[in-house]
């Protein structure tokens, strides 16, 4: 038999009991933030659920983990906690269980209608990397960016590639976006461009949240990066291309990034996901010993992404990819941000690098879906080479079990004039 919740979850929700991402959350506008998990249409406040002494296996018990306004605390604890809490919260919510079910008054202090909170950002997130793992979009930005004939450089199939993002600007699913100003190219002898960037995009990304970390000087190994990974979340790594492309050589991204990046407000942990493990693409070459793993695993999960023009009433698909495209895995990503002796820490993030596929209907960007607004797309009645204010962007993904789903909601923001 599937297990069940006694509360009610239909078909298409991304949050059955098979899924309980954590996330952090406010039951009224005056109260403080505190952890949560989603079921169904519901928040489970486990700030309640500790202080009533539920959270009663070795790990938990007696922790002030759940009392946090983030979950960086519950990180630092690494899987074996990870793992109690998802078996308490699974017993707890379970149709044949009666401690929660059968007693009104906790279930009216617990349980908030999830149309009725406000998510906050789930952790504090001390450094950021964004990764560049999906071969497809390797390729397409560097035919675009430096010419066919060295698309992709040969250290790409070396080592995953990244950049240091930036922390200070990472928002929750739901935060307007201020469409940035800066350089960009000069044309002829003229100065370069100044003013609000007029290639702005989104990238569809998704972004490994770091459990316990590492200590400065003592690598992960490969093999082991997984107990070092809590869960994922959607990311949308807005891109101003004007900027980038000129700013970009030869340190790499900084303000055509930096201005803000959004993340999904759950996290759906490793162990929610592990159904959905499929095997990670055939590297070729060889990595090197230290990138090497017993078993190389991606994750079997949907994404789609939808624009939102202002004043219209629907919104479009603009395209769908699967998380299973990128070549490098989110531990061989973890592995090498280590091999130098980098430490890492609770709640740091590890985008993965836009999610395209092979065919041009999966591009992670519209960089690429209108090869850098050299076409045209177009959105119910009206056309798109880059985003425009007004224009929101909303990124969904999930995996498909049987007869349920496990899902990350929905990462969305809106795109505001420049000031
Ligand atoms: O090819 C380039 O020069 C850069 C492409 C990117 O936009 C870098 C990036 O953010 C990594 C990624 O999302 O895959
Ligand atoms: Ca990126
Ligand atoms: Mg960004």
């Amino acid at each position: 038999m599937a297990l069940k919740s006694f509360i009610e979850v239909g078909p298409d929700s991304h949050f059955p009991i098979q899924n309980l991402p954590f996330g952090i959350f406010k039951p009224e506008p005056t109260s403080p933030p505190r952890p949560g998990v989603a079921i169904g249409d519901y928040v489970l406040d486990l700030s309640t659920i500790s202080v009533s002494g539920l959270f009663d296996g070795p790990f938990l018990s007696g922790s002030d983990c759940f009392l946090q306004p983030n979950l960086n605390k519950f990180l630092a604890l690494g899987r074996p906690a990870w793992k109690e809490a998802r078996a308490t919260l699974q017993n707890l919510l379970s149709a044949d269980e009666a401690k929660l079910r059968d007693n009104p008054s906790l279930r009216e202090k617990s349980l908030v209608p999830m149309s009725k909170v406000e998510m906050l950002l789930p952790i504090a997130i001390g450094d950021y990397t964004d990764f560049f793992s999906s071969m497809h979009h390797a390729r397409n930005c560097g035919i675009m960016f430096r010419g066919p004939e060295n698309a992709i450089n040969p250290n790409w199939f070396q080592l995953p590639i990244a950049y240091h993002g930036r922390s200070s600007s990472i928002v929750v699913s739901g935060t307007d976006i201020i469409r940035p100003r800066g350089q960009g190219h000069p044309s002829g002898n003229s100065p370069p461009y100044f003013g609000p960037s007029r290639k702005l995009d989104f990238e569809l990304e998704m972004a490994a949240v770091v459990g316990p970390g590492n200590e400065l000087g003592k690598p992960v190994d490969v093999n082991e990066a997984g107990d070092h990974i809590f869960g994922l979340v959607l990311m949308n790594d807005w891109s101003a291309r004007d900027i980038q492309a000129w700013e970009y050589v030869p340190l790499g991204p900084f303000l055509g990034k930096s201005f803000g990046t959004t993340l999904s407000p759950w996290i759906v942990t490793l162990d929610a996901l592990e159904p959905f493990a499929c095997d990670a693409p055939k590297q070729d070459p060889q990595p090197l010993p230290y990138l090497a793993e017993k078993i190389s695993k991606n994750y079997d999960i949907s994404l789609e992404v939808q624009i939102k023009p202002a004043g219209q009433e629907d919104s479009c698909v603009v395209t769908r990819s699967n998380f299973n495209h990128l070549y490098w895995t989110v531990t061989q990503q973890l592995a090498h941000h280590t091999i130098n002796g980098c430490n890492l820490r609770p709640g740091d993030l590890l985008g993965s690098g836009t999610i395209s596929g092979p065919e041009p209907e999966s591009y992670g960007c519209l960089l690429e879906l209108t090869w850098n607004g050299q076409k045209s797309l177009s959105l119910n009645g009206t056309t798109r080479k880059f985003l425009e204010d007004g224009d929101e962007v909303v990124f969904s993904g999930c995996s498909k079990g049987d007869g349920y789903k496990v899902g990350f909601g929905t990462c969305s923001g809106k795109i505001l004039p420049s000031p």
